[in-house]
């Protein structure tokens, strides 16, 4: 057996004490007493093993197997001659491996020697389902079982009792000579046993040799053809294989031949025929026994296999034995399973060989029993089968045994045999002589094939030699051709390089060339453009220049060209005029040559109705001319009704909703338009409440924040009228920074502009009344109580201004300011904005571009009537006051403080002189400051004047409101000149 079974755990299922005395002992054990181990296939060897080594002491101490005699031999023949007899289909092992505890599947054989299970030992390994090995020669031959390796142990059938293996070299075991047996001697590759690790030599008994021939069986079965075998040679090689499988369990050899336990116990053993038992021949000792045989047959002597076969006592039938094995067997299955199923239950002290919860197990722990137990369940159900099928078998050869023995009683039959036997003898020395010279002939062509093998292993080597040299060859020669390919390459590549390189810095220079020159050339036309462009803005400048100056010729020209239409249109009436009078001076000649008397009636009459309408005409003309002196003076006495000094409020509208809280400002009479009251601050009442008084202002007309500018300048129309009739006319806007009295005086459709362009229009007019009129304007500004030219630009040096008054006339003259003639409308808008830029702007707190100055437009208006020699001199003051804040709101500091200062006292200044003035005071203190001085005659005597209060609709500016609302009630409480109605308003508390 193969050395690794020896490493093999033992069944944990008997002890090891237990199944190696039950083994090799008892020759009658039953299936009982076998133990688990030896019914386990991987301790079955152990056991074995052990069994054998304990029979033998060594194959050494072995004395060489008997040979067998004629007489033994003369049996088999018998038994092989029933072919018809079918091979076990169960293989030892398989038989071996399920058995359970008590039961010996080498017992089984053994009790049943007619059931040859000609398998192989490595059938452990193998399923049940293994395809059964039909018989010995079966095995052999092309396509049979594959060949054994070497590492296979020395088959069971030679090694064990035919002769030790020990010193003897398996090379050895080649090219047996025939056996005993025949072909099959022949066919079968001898393999010695194999040492085992422990030293001893393992009986292959257990295992089958049927395996080990296949390997030379191949050659020879080709050599010998099955076809030409005699058909009782080949009964005789199933009948040994058969043998040998059976006594592979049997007993140590006794007197040199191996005898099964089977065969002491049964006589009925097919071998057993004419013998004492059958014997155990492996090929290798069939080989020997075989030229022991032609050796010794002739002197052998027959009778005491004979003898010893008749003295064989007979056994009892096993038949038996066999069926109350199997039903133990089978009640053992059972109680397995029953005890696995019911593991609380305690074994049966009688069943204590059984598998038990008792039984030693610690090696086994982790089996699963159930599977084991299925196993062993369908392995024993195989079993069964396969003890049916040796049973049938058995009889058969129990038939062919009885007739055997009739053989051999009968000495004809002897003497057939022996006849036989000789004849067997000859057919095989005649094929061992055939087979000698097939060997020869083998070894001839296996020669001839070597020394062929070598010629040709010489050419191939030769040719790979040959080629291998033509490859370095051929690879030196590549390997030069790449080294030349790439050194031109490389060398291509680098003149290419040094080539392109070369264009490369040819172009680079080139370029660079290219580009010096194109920034160059740039740098010239950036120069010549910039140059370009300087002489374009000069000629812009010139054309712009030009531009202004053909404006001006066009305007100058449209001017002309306009008084020329006009002369046209005047002479045109004229000639239109004269060819009338032409025509009727014709009429006239041609009636006056007529020389009639009617004629001359007609003529006298239509002159003295002439002369009439003259007359009349220059009556009505007369009449016209004291008529207008007659409006002027009525025009007058109605304004000065309506007071020389007037007041009037304007509210101007919340810009936007940054600005703050709205004041409640109020305008209760709307008919009048007169009043406005205004809600002030909150404060504490005498009683400790918290209230806020609506004080009520009137003036002579108060402007909600709806009013545009048109209509304000409708109201004071009649005062511009008054200026063209020769009074002195004062217009100014008094309030808080940011109430709106530049917006008023000074925007594009303020006061100052509409004033100019009415002066304009009633001047064309008033020339139909003989009235031409000179305009002239200047304007300047109370600054720091200096006086500033506003005409004048600031780079220019500027003359002090100094005021001059004509008493006679009633007249101010600013000496050293520039006056300018406005000849035309358009002047007007021109001087307003260069005044604008010259006044003094300074940023406040209260206002961003707030009027630090008070500014004053000076128009003076000189009218000469032609046909009444009349002269009138008016002047026409518009004045914007600076802001009125008050210092402490303001919280101007350093130069914006002094500006204050002076701001506030030129306005109480104003206010002083106008309440001098309603006093009738014979002193009024004009030169308490530049603007009263400058206003002198604006203010007071024959002049009219006009007070704007600026009002801001903010909450804010709601202290400053009342304030200015204050001093403008003051100065419209003021009666200058003529009686004035005042009307008295009281304070009123609001609702809060
Ligand atoms: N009636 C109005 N309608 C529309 N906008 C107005 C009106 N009155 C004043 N404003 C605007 O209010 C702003 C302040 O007005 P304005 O400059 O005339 O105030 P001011 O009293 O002259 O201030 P300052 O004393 O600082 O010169 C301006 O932007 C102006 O256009």
């Amino acid at each position: 057996m193969e050395s690794r079974t020896e490493n093999m755990k033992p069944s944990g299922l008997r002890p090891p004490s237990q199944y190696s005395a039950a083994v090799p002992s008892s020759t009658t054990m039953g299936l009982q007493e076998m133990t688990d181990s030896e019914s386990n296939a991987r301790s079955r060897t152990v056991a074995a093993a052990q069994g054998m080594k304990r029979a033998y002491t060594g194959p050494t101490t072995q004395p060489e197997a008997k040979r067998k005699t004629l007489a033994e031999r003369a049996g088999e023949p018998i038994a092989a001659n029933k072919p018809s007899i079918p091979p076990p289909t169960v293989t030892a092992s398989s038989l071996i491996r399920p058995a359970i505890k008590g039961t010996s599947i080498a017992n089984l054989a053994g009790s049943h020697a007619q059931a040859p299970t000609a398998t192989t030992a490595s059938s452990r390994y193998a399923p049940t389902s293994r395809p059964p090995v039909t018989n010995f020669s079966q095995t052999l031959g092309p396509g049979s079982r594959p060949p054994p390796t070497n590492a296979r142990p020395g088959t069971s059938m030679g090694n064990n009792f035919g002769q030790s293996t020990y010193g003897r070299p398996r090379a050895t075991t080649r090219s047996r000579p025939v056996t005993a047996m025949g072909d099959r001697g022949i066919e079968g590759e001898v393999v010695q046993g194999q040492q085992q690790p422990n030293g001893t030599k393992l009986s292959s008994s257990l295992r089958f040799s049927v395996r080990r021939p296949v390997r030379r069986s191949v050659s020879l079965d080709s050599l010998l053809q099955p076809s030409e075998r005699p058909r009782d040679e080949l009964g005789l090689s199933k009948a040994m294989a058969n043998l040998s499988v059976d006594d592979a369990v049997g007993e140590p050899p006794k007197g040199g031949q191996v005898i099964t336990k089977r065969e002491q116990q049964m006589s009925l053993h097919p071998r057993g025929a004419g013998t004492k038992g059958g014997v155990v021949v492996n090929w290798r000792e069939q080989k020997q026994l075989w030229g022991q045989v032609k050796s010794a047959s002739p002197s052998q002597p027959k009778t005491p296999n004979r003898e010893k076969t008749a003295a064989q006592p007979k056994t009892p039938c096993p038949d038996k034995n066999l069926e109350v094995e199997f039903e133990k067997l089978g009640t053992a299955i059972k109680s397995a399973r029953r005890l696995r199923n019911s593991p609380t239950k305690s074994p049966s002290p009688t069943k204590l060989p059984y598998l038990t919860k008792d039984s030693n197990l610690t090696s086994f722990t982790g089996w699963d029993v159930d599977e084991r137990l299925d196993g062993i369940e369908s392995q024993f159900k195989a079993m069964k089968e396969a003890m049916t099928t040796s049973l049938s078998d058995r009889k058969t050869l129990e038939d062919a045994v009885d007739m055997a023995k009739t053989r051999v009683v009968n000495p004809q039959t002897v003497s057939d045999l022996e006849r036989e036997k000789q004849k067997l003898d000859n057919r095989n020395v005649q094929l061992q002589g055939e087979l000698d010279s097939l060997q020869r002939q083998v070894v001839q062509l296996t020669l001839d094939l070597e020394g062929e093998q070598r010629k040709h292993k010489y050419n191939v080597e030769d040719m790979s030699r040959e080629h291998r040299q033509a490859l370095d060859e051929l690879r030196r020669e590549l390997k030069d051709e790449t080294d030349r390919m790439q050194r031109t390459h490389r060398e291509e590549l680098e003149a290419l390089e040094r080539h392109y390189r070369a264009e490369m810095e040819d172009e680079r220079s080139q370029k660079s060339r290219e580009l010096q020159e194109l920034r160059a050339r740039l740098g010239a036309e950036q120069q010549d453009l910039s140059l370009a462009i300087l002489g374009k803005e000069r000629e812009i400048q010139d054309m712009r220049s030009q531009l202004e100056s053909v404006k001006s010729d066009l305007d100058r020209e449209q001017t002309i060209k306009g008084g020329l239409q006009k002369q046209i249109a005047e002479m045109s009436t004229t000639a239109m005029t004269l060819e009338d009078r032409n025509r009727a001076l014709r009429a006239q000649i041609d009636f006056l040559e007529s020389d009639s008397k009617q004629q001359s009636d007609s003529f006298a009459a239509m002159e003295a109705r002439l002369q009439d309408a003259l007359r009349i005409a220059e009556e009505a003309r007369q009449k016209l001319i004291k008529e207008e002196t007659e409006r002027r003076i009525l025009f007058n006495k109605y304004q000065e009704l309506k007071g020389n000094i007037r007041v009037m409020c304007r509210v101007r509208p919340v810009l936007n909703e940054s600005e703050g809280n709205q004041a409640l400002i109020a305008f209760p009479d709307l008919k009048t338009s007169a009043q406005i009251d205004v809600t002030g601050p909150e404060e504490r009442s005498s009683l400790g409440h918290t209230i806020r008084k609506v004080i009520p202002f009137e003036f002579d007309r108060v402007f909600t924040p709806a009013i545009h500018n048109e209509e304000i300048f409708g109201e004071i129309s009649q005062l511009v009228q008054s200026a063209l009739d020769g009074f002195n006319v004062c217009i100014f806007c008094y309030g808080q920074t940011g109430s709106g009295k530049t917006y008023t005086m000074s925007s594009s459709d303020g006061m100052i502009p509409r004033a100019t362009h009415m002066i304009y229009e009633t001047v064309t007019k008033l020339k139909e009344k003989s009235w031409t009129y000179t305009m002239e304007g200047s304007f300047v500004e109370v600054y720091n109580e200096e006086l500033n030219d506003l005409l004048t630009p600031n780079t220019e040096q500027k003359r002090k201004l100094e005021i001059r008054h004509d008493d006679a006339r009633k007249q101010t003259t600013v000496l050293n300011c520039k006056t300018v003639a406005l000849d035309s409308p358009n002047t007007v808008e021109s001087i307003l904005q260069q005044a604008q830029n010259n006044r003094s702007v300074a940023a406040t707190k209260a206002n961003e571009r707030s009027s630090r100055s008070h500014s004053v437009f000076i128009l003076k208006l000189v009218g000469e009537n032609s046909a009444t020699n009349e002269r009138c001199e008016g002047t026409l003051n518009l004045v914007d006051l600076a802001g009125s804040e008050r210092l402490k709101h303001s919280q101007a500091e350093g130069d914006r403080m002094k500006e204050t200062q002076n701001i506030n006292k030129s306005l109480a200044c104003l206010g002083d002189v106008i309440e001098a003035l309603g006093r009738g005071s014979g002193h009024i203190p004009y030169r308490n400051s530049k603007l009263t001085h400058l206003l002198q005659y604006s203010l007071g005597g024959n002049s009219k004047t006009l007070m704007f209060v600026m009002v801001s609709p903010l909450e804010a500016h709601l202290k400053e409101t009342i304030t200015s609302l204050r001093f403008a009630t003051k100065v419209h409480n003021t009666h200058i000149g003529t009686a004035k109605s005042t009307k008295k308003t009281k304070e009123r508390i609001s609702d809060c």
